[in-house]
């Protein structure tokens, strides 16, 4: 990996709910080096907004329990106070793309004086600079430059969601966390968009995070995969070595529910359900629907065994490494 532009470190997330208290995010730790992509992949419901709202400190009323370490370029954002992150992190250092956001532009507000915002107001530029910048960052993304002065309803989605990137690339962070920037559009559409991110990412050196719960779409931009299950990560490794050899039962169970073209077997669903996060079990969140379950699965949970190009969390890797 580059060097480390982003480490995360045991981070938390709970949400108080009438049926208790749920831990979205569960000790989740990765990193992201300079200029690289780590694709946060799982399915619905694994607790990935969840990661990407504790990350931004973009918390619902009824979340708790944020902890963990967070290091931006060194900096230790988990010490610093909401005001400061908000003014000196947001935007600058990290920006997210929330889901739908692109559904969530104002409507009676001109798309180029909303890409300009977070120039304007928490930079304090002056407008017409702002707007200038904003004429740049949109034709890298691939939006021409007169659209700045179009309303949200005269684009169409592709182009929303281009907009939508375009403002959280203005003030150049070092990091954009995309959430399903692309599960809302057709596939020609999804692809005109991961290639705009290819484009800022050899010519910015942004790093992202991209969510997901597409495989295809991860496969185009990951350099890492970080694959989520039930509020945990359960396996970080290579996009390389996690597309070809999947680690963990589950990420074998995933690679092999996704259709592939000339392939004789059928894709195989997973059977069963994740557990719920109000009443995770004890041992391997995976273990109800893992075929090589055994019995330390059932008792005790695995932790993360360390491979150079692939950690894996699973007792098989750690009876292995025995
Ligand atoms: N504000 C909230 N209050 C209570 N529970 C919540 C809240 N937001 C999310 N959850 C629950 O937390 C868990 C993780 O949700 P999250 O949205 O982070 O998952 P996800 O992997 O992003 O799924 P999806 O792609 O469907 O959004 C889910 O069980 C969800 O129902």
């Amino acid at each position: 990996m580059p060097e480390a532009l982003l480490e995360v470190e045991g981070l938390t997330l709970d949400y108080h709910t009438r049926g208790g208290v749920m831990r979205a995010v569960d000790d989740v730790g990765f990193a992201v080096g300079r200029g690289e992509a780590l694709v946060v992949l799982g399915e619905s419901g694994c607790g990935k907004s969840s990661l990407a709202r504790a990350l931004m400190r973009l918390l619902p009323r009824n979340a708790g329990g944020l902890g963990g370490r967070v290091r931006l370029a060194g900096r230790e954002l988990h010490l610093l106070d909401d005001e400061t992150f908000r003014r000196e992190v947001q935007w600058q250092g990290l920006a997210l793309v929330m889901q739908a956001s692109m559904n969530a532009l104002n409507p009676v507000v001109k798309v180029g004086e909303q890409v300009a915002e977070p120039l304007r107001v928490h930079l304090g530029w002056e407008r017409r600079r702002a707007l200038a910048r904003a004429a740049e960052v949109f034709e890298l993304v691939g939006l021409p430059g007169d659209f700045l002065r179009r309303y949200p309803f005269e684009l169409s989605g592709g182009m929303r969601q281009r907009a939508v990137l375009a403002m959280a690339l203005v003030a150049e962070p070092a990091l954009v966390i995309l959430d399903e920037p692309t599960s809302a559009l057709d596939v020609l559409t999804q692809a005109g968009i991961m290639n705009a991110l290819k484009r800022v990412k050899a010519e910015l050196g942004t790093g992202f995070i991209l969510i997901t719960h597409d495989v295809a779409t991860s496969s185009e931009l990951a350099d890492r995969v970080a694959l989520m299950y039930a509020g945990q990560l359960v396996e970080v490794a290579d996009a390389e070595t996690f597309f070809s050899a999947p680690g963990h039962p589950y990420a074998q169970a995933l690679m092999a529910s996704v259709p592939k073209l000339r392939q004789r077997e059928r894709p195989r669903a997973i059977p069963g359900e994740p557990p719920s996060l109000l009443d995770p079990p004890a041992g391997c969140r995976f273990a109800a629907r893992c075929p090589h379950r055994f019995a330390d699965c059932d008792r005790l949970p695995p932790s993360f065994a360390p491979a150079p190009r692939q950690e894996v969390r699973c007792w098989l890797y750690k009876e292995a490494s025995r």
